[in-house]
């Protein structure tokens, strides 16, 4: 049966495996380390990829051309506010065109909140993403499996281990982000709504939600960079292709 087939092979893989994935085959993990570096500015890095988690929908390429673009606009034009920063970079975007005035407002709502935090507060919050992931929500007004806030936690967890130094787990907790990728690959095994299959599927295998995402979504966007790189980096690399064409 397919879904045994997945579990077995989820188990095998585990944490380490989607590590290793997420820090040297995600090209989102590689257009951040390149922001943090050309930043120089560990408090602005972490508060920018926040903002630009929560605006990461309804993009016009794929997620991993947006994350480039962000990181080399911004790597160029450091910003001064969120708003007025994004009032000029999402216009412009090449990879971001729809819904740009819902997307200014939802950062209107979100600049207060980011502008409280300290690099204190950024820490604890690395330390305890279920936390980050609630008041986010709040703040935001969504649910707390809303695509945005857990992709949200997703990629300010990828930022919070460049800046920190520091490896941490994503909580069992907070779900996995429902886009076209995961949703696709969901119909493959079931009819269930597909947050709440990998909801289940985590808890059985003992690999979080977002780090099942990190195993599959970058190879399931078929560029070939990121096979490359998994052949590469990744000793589990045949069982990750496996998994994606099961
Ligand atoms: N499930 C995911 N959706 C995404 N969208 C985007 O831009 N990046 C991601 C991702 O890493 N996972």
């Amino acid at each position: 049966m397919k879904v045994e087939a997945l579990k077995s092979i989820l188990k095998e893989l585990g944490i380490e495996c989607a590590r290793t994935i997420e820090e040297k085959v995600d090209l989102q993990f590689s257009a951040l380390e390149n922001l943090y570096k050309n930043l120089n500015d560990d408090e602005l890095f972490l508060k920018l990829v926040i903002a630009n988690s929560i605006v990461s929908y309804q993009l016009s390429a794929k997620g991993e051309k947006w994350w480039w673009e962000f990181s080399r606009y911004f790597s160029k034009n450091p910003p001064k506010g969120i708003v007025a920063a994004y009032s000029e970079f999402l216009p412009n975007s090449k990879t971001n065109r729809r819904l740009i005035q819902p997307k200014l407002n939802r950062l209107k709502k979100l600049e207060p909140f980011l502008s409280s935090l300290t690099m204190e507060d950024l820490r604890d919050y690395y330390h305890n993403m279920l936390r980050f992931r609630d008041h986010l929500a709040r703040v935001m007004n969504s649910k707390e499996d809303a695509k945005t806030i857990v992709f949200a936690v997703k990629m300010f967890g990828y930022a919070s281990r460049i800046a920190f130094k520091e490896f941490i787990p994503y909580p069992m907790e907070i779900d996995i982000p429902k886009d076209f990728r995961i949703e696709n690959y969901t119909k493959r095994f079931t009819s269930e709504e597909p947050v709440k299959f990998w909801r289940k599927i985590s808890r059985e295998v003992g690999v979080p939600p977002l780090h099942i995402d990190s195993i599959l979504w970058p190879v399931l966007g078929g560029d070939r960079r990121v096979i490359g790189r998994l052949k590469k980096h990744c000793e589990k690399s045949e069982l990750v292709l496996q998994l994606v064409s099961l």
